[in-house]
């Protein structure tokens, strides 16, 4: 078992560079699967856990793909007669694996895929992406664990409204209307930067979609899609950790290539409880001087609150000033994260989808498991403050969504180390 063993107490000063979107290219990876013609070259591709569990599903479907992670790009030919089953081993350990779903009714006329299911944070329903499928004409069955779709000839354009933005029903049919027959209109569509970055790749392939980033996504469906290179846009999600592993340490740090526009929520937030944010060069700079004031802060579709800065926010709730709230509203059961704080001596209270948080706490450091992917960056962030040594162990969560992480976190003057166990850790620590 390898843990991440972190000694509280350091600012962290310098730079830090941020990798391409999680999010954005496991999407796109998906829709390489269009391409009938010509290869696709995908550049700025995070070296995760996730981005090796697509592209085990996109060989299944016989594409032909390399992945390069010293120079981040995966090359991929999609050309031959693809497969259309992706297989339950892959969805369980990646729910975005359903992605495959709508590119391969397009291109195939059939796609079968294993029940995505829950997972920690939720239960994850895909009714939205499969009455997309239907409006487009296809017949959905499912049986033995397995979802199907088909349809006769080409699926049609139509017009779709999401009951809710979900992000992976958005990308499922804006993919699967790439290459329908006709017009469709997606509304209430999912706003995401990632849904930008897709629908513009999709573009580039020589597809023809409209309004992506606003609530109505129209998508001309066209006969053929080729190949082409695409750069992934930075991870938002990666950017937000590190402003909040440099705001709770009081440090100092530039994190390149983040995007502003890209999290104003995030920004207005912080600046809100005290922090500093600069955007300096292709970047942005931040500082923390004196105590940090806590806030109220409610999960919403982008351009609201991501979700995915939410135990990581939490985190930096825990040493600021005053009563704040929390409340989840994108995924009903986020909170797992809560108890292991607790471990750590925070003092906090879930009522209903909302946690109450009375700071600043005297963190401590404890034994904690990650219970998600970002409750395993929040757990090391509440450690860089807390009094000793934590312990974060359930590391395959993190390595789903951040690239070396706690080697960034050093290199900005953290005390931290990933261990395979405590036995073999190189450095002793003292505990008090
Ligand atoms: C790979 C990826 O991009 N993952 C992101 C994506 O997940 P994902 O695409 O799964 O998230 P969705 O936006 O679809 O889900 C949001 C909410 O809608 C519900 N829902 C969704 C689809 C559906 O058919 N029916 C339904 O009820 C979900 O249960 C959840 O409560 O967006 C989430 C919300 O920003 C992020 O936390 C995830 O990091
Ligand atoms: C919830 C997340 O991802 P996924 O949708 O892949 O589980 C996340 O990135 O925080």
């Amino acid at each position: 078992m390898e843990k991440i063993i972190v000694k509280g107490g350091n600012t962290l000063t310098g730079n830090v560079r941020v990798e391409g979107a999680k999010n954005a290219v496991l999407p796109i990876l998906a829709a390489t699967l269009l391409a009938s013609k010509g290869k696709n070259i995908i550049k700025n591709v995070p070296n995760l856990a996730d981005v090796y569990t697509i592209d085990e599903v996109l060989k299944s479907l016989n594409v032909e793909l390399s992945f390069s992670p010293e120079t981040n790009t995966v090359e991929i030919d999609a050309t031959k007669q693809l497969s259309s089953e992706a297989q339950f081993e892959y969805v369980r350990k990646m729910r975005a694996s359903i992605l495959v779903m709508g590119p391969l009714l397009a291109r195939n006329g059939f796609a079968r895929v294993a029940m995505p299911g829950g997972c920690a944070i939720g239960s994850r329903p895909i009714d939205q992406h499969l009455k997309g499928f239907e409006l487009m004409g296809a017949k959905i069955s499912m049986g033995h664990g397995y979802v199907e779709a088909t349809t006769e000839g080409r699926l049609h354009g139509a017009k779709i409204y999401l009951d809710f933005p979900s992000v992976g029903a958005t990308e499922n049919i804006l993919t699967a209307a790439a290459l329908a027959d006709g017009t469709t209109i997606i509304e209430n569509a999912a706003k995401e930067p990632e849904i930008v970055d897709l629908a513009n790749f999709i573009n580039e392939m020589g597809g023809k979609v409209v309004g992506a980033g606003t609530d109505t996504i129209r998508v001309q469906g066209v006969n053929e899609l080729y190949g082409t290179t695409h750069h992934i846009i930075p991870d938002r999600i990666e950017a937000g950790t590190f402003m909040v592993a440099a705001a709770i340490t009081g440090g100092d740090v530039l994190i390149e290539n983040a995007i502003a526009e890209h999290m104003t929520a995030l920004v207005a937030k912080m600046r809100e409880m005290g922090v500093e944010i600069s955007e300096e060069g292709e970047g942005l700079r931040i500082r923390t001087n004196g105590p940090l004031k806590a806030v109220d802060i409610k999960t919403m579709p982008h351009p609201g609150f991501p979700t995915d800065m939410q135990s990581q926010l939490m985190a930096l709730m825990l040493k600021a000033t005053g009563t704040g709230m929390i409340t989840e509203t994108v995924f009903e059961n986020r909170f797992m994260h809560v108890e292991e704080f607790r471990r750590m001596n925070a003092s906090s209270k879930i009522d209903g989808r909302s946690v109450i948080i009375d700071g600043p706490c005297e963190l401590q450091g404890a034994e904690v498991a990650a219970t998600d992917l970002r409750a395993a960056a929040a757990l090391i962030l509440a450690g860089l403050v807390a009094d000793g040594i934590t312990r974060v162990s359930e590391l395959h969560h993190l390595d789903r969504g951040y690239v070396n992480f706690h080697t960034k976190l050093a290199a900005l003057g953290a005390d931290i180390e990933r261990v395979s166990t405590i036995e073999n850790a190189s450095k002793e620590f003292q505990t008090n």
